[in-house]
């Protein structure tokens, strides 16, 4: 190529010089002034090392103005180009003299042209991470790879069928220790990467916010802020505090302050959750302001998760009264919801006989008599139960717990009336009743005995604790703590991690009725129940400290008592009223209703009646576990966890997680870009920030390194190690950053290949496709966004099937940097062409990957559309709002398949010898 004073041309050996203009001409040697550095050079015309700058139609320039333009076409005018781009309004001409003197090379092709290209492991990098990002997109899992869980099936089953809804709504009441703060993680999770969600307020109970802000950090990578009332106070006149925040934890006492609750209505939100919602108290005459808020809260905000394992511990119509927050139209009746409940085992007994292949009598009018037994099943425990709305897994379904072993412990009366009642020490001076009540001194010899176990002993009343945990210290000399609601919340963190800590923790833990809810304390075999509660929804609690996921051992249930006193006769009626020491119930606030009076009759004083008391609670008990074993609890454990689903979530997500992928890729991410690592193990390694990097792509390592796995078992092992897993923040900055950058953009190579002649070339390129659509419209799932590779040789043939890109990788060499410039000046028009060539074979692709994509996606769409219209018909759980948004989905979908565009990732040339 001849040059021209004017011209603009690069230094490919030194790009730092920038753009520069052709000065002088002077036979065989050309001078360029470089303005960027303020330098001139001057080369011998025949083996300068430049490159001359021609920018194509569609590509972007700057201007030395500091605009930015798309050039629209290019005129060539005594050897000088004329850049016609689109200005403000209107098309204008720009002299080539004109551009930045700082370019940016920005597409491959630019750069390959330029000479500014890099090795084979850079260009290898960018093909992966692109396979990779776009495997990860299409799986349909996200949000669901790469937290620090066990995959458990019912888990996984919850998350996946929430979580792709859009705002969903729903009560989540697993029972006691299954997992429901895991189960709410997953679903966030997977509604902040889907997009459908961003800011979000949880609300919990004081006590359990630090293990909230813990489990959302360790678990999901999520940090949430922490709002107390000085946080509150912080912001400044006329701003809201809650919306300097996306994500937001917060006590739910924050609200009984109006001026908290006047803030979080003014912020907006897209999805509210809220632990232990049952202590949001409502009842018909007297709703709290709690619960008032709540309900201000549950209208305006799209997203709602409600948790609580006993949701019925206030009674029905309470459950009732949280379920309407969740859907106001379909629970606008408690009458009918009652009606509804003694419905289910008929819905029950049809999807059992239609599971057992059977033509049963009496199906619902809309569902299709003609339609496969397993989707009739479906239609009636979406259109009939109370599928939607409510999640209800059972420790019976889950299976896999230990065994719960009850040991009462009968202590001899004392002479004294007050020690006839539930709790001696509401009645008694303290110091006299730590003398006199026989389950004190019982408490001292049983933990000696029990020692060194880790004890959790539970009562009903902080005062209670307090007394109790003071003598243990002080005058029986037993490491013990206390946890209870008159302690901070920092001294309450403080007791549990004493506890928790193996070697010098504290033996017992003394805890009132709050240490019953919501902590985890697993890793202990032994609960002492010092007194028992008056609801049995809230014994399950207690004993949910100790029965629940993690546990491994058998665990055992001691109840003190004093004989012949109202602590005697409650524990015989769970015992042998309701067996609940042994084994969860759930209809526990169904059979107090029934027996409060008579209950509360025998614990004032017992009589002749208590043994048939005894009797009558059995009988139904067992009726009413059976009843609703073969109604309520049916159709909610179907509707709950599809087993076979969630197992198959599990096998999909380790599939798609394999370490041994992800450890490789992450291994030549680091080397590509000079990250250092020491490998530990197959999954293991230490990341230090290496001195020459090239790519700032894990900016958070800190300075002396940190250890990471691949691994989920190894993460769930080690919680000191992060869990760099494919959706690891990290992770997901890495991927994109390469393909952000410049790295492997363009690369040249050389390799031998049989039976072609030497001086051949290939073009291997990798082609993406991008939607500028909101990630929530989910479109990954129409159009496949699978990156393209095309390999051609130097005549256009498409080679692609016949060399693959791993043979390419293995055999390809470098080629010295000056032969290379040389080779690409006189390859100029041919690489040009083969680029075009293939830009226009994928253009093709690409349009019909979109109608294809477009066809299916509206007939889905218009089938969801029929399907949820057509149960709306039948369950007004469906909400007329979720039907409108379907059909706003569907046409933004359409808009949004259609801007569909292709990107040349890549360009690799390379030269047979
Ligand atoms: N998939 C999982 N992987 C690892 N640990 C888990 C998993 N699911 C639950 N856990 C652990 O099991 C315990 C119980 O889980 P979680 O606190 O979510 O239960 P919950 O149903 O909210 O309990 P509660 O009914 O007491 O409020 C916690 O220690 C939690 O970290």
């Amino acid at each position: 190529m001849s040059y021209a004073i004017g011209q603009r041309w690069l230094s490919h050996a030194d790009s730092e010089l920038g753009l520069g203009i052709v000065v002088e001409l002077d036979g065989r040697r050309v001078s360029v002034h470089f303005p960027a550095v303020e330098e001139e050079r001057t080369y011998a015309t025949d083996n300068a090392p430049l490159t001359r700058v021609k920018l194509r139609e569609g590509d972007a320039l700057h201007t030395r103005d500091g605009r930015k333009l798309q050039v629209l076409a290019v005129h060539e005018e005594q050897e000088l180009l004329i850049y016609e781009v689109a200005g403000e309004g209107q098309r204008e001409l720009l002299a080539e003299l004109d551009l930045d003197d700082h370019i940016d090379l920005a597409t491959p092709r630019q750069r390959l042209l330029a000479s500014q290209y890099d090795g084979h492991a850079a260009f290898a990098l960018r093909m992966a991470t692109a396979e990779h990002l776009h495997r990860l997109q299409q799986s349909g899992l996200r949000g669901l790879l790469g937290t620090r869980t066990a995959l458990l099936p019912h888990q996984l089953y919850v998350a996946n069928e929430v979580g792709k809804r859009h705002a969903p709504r729903v009560l989540l009441a697993d029972e006691v220790g299954l997992g429901k703060t895991i189960e709410a993680g997953m679903i966030l999770h997977r509604q902040l990467l889907s997009g459908d969600s961003r800011r979000v307020l949880i609300m919990v109970p004081a006590s359990l916010q630090f293990q909230w802000l813990v489990e959302m950090r360790r678990r999901f990578n999520l940090q949430f802020a922490l709002f107390d009332d000085d946080r509150l106070m912080e912001s400044g006149e006329g701003s809201n505090p809650f919306e300097d925040e996306q994500l937001v934890l917060c006590s739910t006492d924050l609200f009984l302050d109006p001026t908290a609750r006047a803030l979080a209505l003014d912020a907006e939100w897209d999805m509210l959750i809220v632990d232990e919602v049952h202590r949001l108290a409502w009842h018909r005459d007297s709703v709290s302001d709690e619960f008032r808020f709540l309900e201000s809260m549950a209208a305006q905000i799209p997203g709602l998760l409600l948790l609580t394992a006993t949701p019925e511990q206030v009674g029905l119509e309470a459950h009732f009264a949280r379920l309407a927050l969740l859907d106001p139209e379909r629970f606008h009746d408690f009458a009918a919801f009652e009606e509804e409940e003694s419905q289910y085992k008929r819905w029950s007994s049809l999807t059992d006989a239609l599971d057992r292949g059977e033509k049963p009598q009496g199906l619902p009018a809309d569902i299709d008599p003609e339609a496969a037994p397993e989707r009739q099943v479906a239609a009636l425990l979406d259109r009939y139960g109370t599928g939607r709305v409510l999640f209800r897994n059972a420790r019976a379904s889950v299976g896999g717990f230990p065994t719960r072993e009850m040991q009462p412990h009968p202590l001899p009366a004392v002479d004294s009336p007050v020690y006839q009642h539930l709790y001696p020490d509401l009645h008694v001076d303290t110091e006299q009743w730590l003398q006199e009540d026989p389950r004190v001194a019982w408490l001292v010899s049983q933990l000696k005995a029990l020692r060194p176990e880790k004890v959790l002993v539970i009562c009903a009343k902080a005062d209670t604790a307090l007394a109790l945990e003071s003598y243990l210290q002080l005058r029986a000399g037993i490491r013990s703590a206390a946890f209870h609601e008159q302690l901070s919340l920092v001294e309450r963190d403080r007791a549990a991690a004493y506890f928790a800590e193996q070697e010098q923790g504290a033996q017992a833990l003394i805890c009132s009725e709050i240490g019953g809810e919501g902590r985890n304390f697993q890793f202990a075999q032994h609960l002492i129940l010092f007194d028992l509660p008056e609801h049995p929804d809230q014994l399950e609690q207690r004993i949910g400290r100790l029965d629940r996921i993690g546990q491994k051992e058998r665990i055992f249930i001691h109840v003190p008592y004093i004989e012949g006193s109202a602590q005697e006769t409650l524990m015989r009626w769970y015992h042998e009223g309701i067996d609940l020491f042994r084994s969860s119930c759930s209809a526990g606030d169904m059979i107090l209703g029934e027996f409060k009076e008579s209950l509360e009759e025998q614990l004032r004083e017992q009589n002749g009646a208590f043994e048939a008391l005894l009797r009558d609670t059995a009988d139904f008990t067992e009726r009413a576990r059976k009843e609703l074993s073969e109604g309520r609890d049916k159709l909610l454990e179907r509707s709950s966890c599809n087993a076979e689903q969630g197992q198959a979530l599990g096998t999909a997500i380790s599939d798609i997680e394999d370490p041994d992928t992800l450890g490789a890729f992450l291994r030549e991410l680091c080397d590509v870009t000079g990250v250092e690592h020491e490998d530990l193990g197959d999954s293991s390694s230490v990341l230090r920030r290496g001195e020459q990097e090239l790519l700032e792509i894990f900016p958070e390592v800190p300075e002396d390194g940190c250890t990471v796995t691949v691994s989920r078992d190894e993460a769930l092992a080690r919680e000191d190690w992060i869990f760099l897993g494919w959706e690891h923040p990290w992770m997901e900055n890495a991927m994109t950053t390469v393909l952000g950058s410049a790295l492997g953009q363009a690369s040249v190579g050389a390799m031998k290949l049989k039976g072609v002649p030497g001086g051949s070339r290939l073009y291997e390129l990798l082609f993406t496709v991008s939607l500028s659509a909101p990630r929530a419209l989910g479109l990954q799932r129409y159009l496949p966004l699978a990156p393209q590779r095309i390999l051609l040789d130097a005549s256009g043939r498409d080679l692609s099937k016949l060399l693959t890109h791993e043979r390419l990788n293995e055999r390809v060499e470098k080629v010295p940097r000056g032969t290379v410039s040389k080779i690409v000046r006189q390859l100029r028009e041919e690489i040009e062409t083969r680029i075009d060539d293939a830009e226009a074979q994928f253009a093709g692709e690409l349009e019909t990957r979109q109608k294809e994509a477009a066809q299916r996606y509206g007939e889905q769409m218009d089938e969801e559309i029929a399907r949820l219209s057509a149960l709306r018909a039948v369950n007004p759980a469906i909400r007329e709002e979720e039907i409108e948004n379907l059909r706003l989905r569907k046409e933004a979908g359409l808009v949004a398949l259609g801007t569909a565009r292709s990107t040349l990732q890549g360009v690799r040339l390379v030269i047979t010898r």
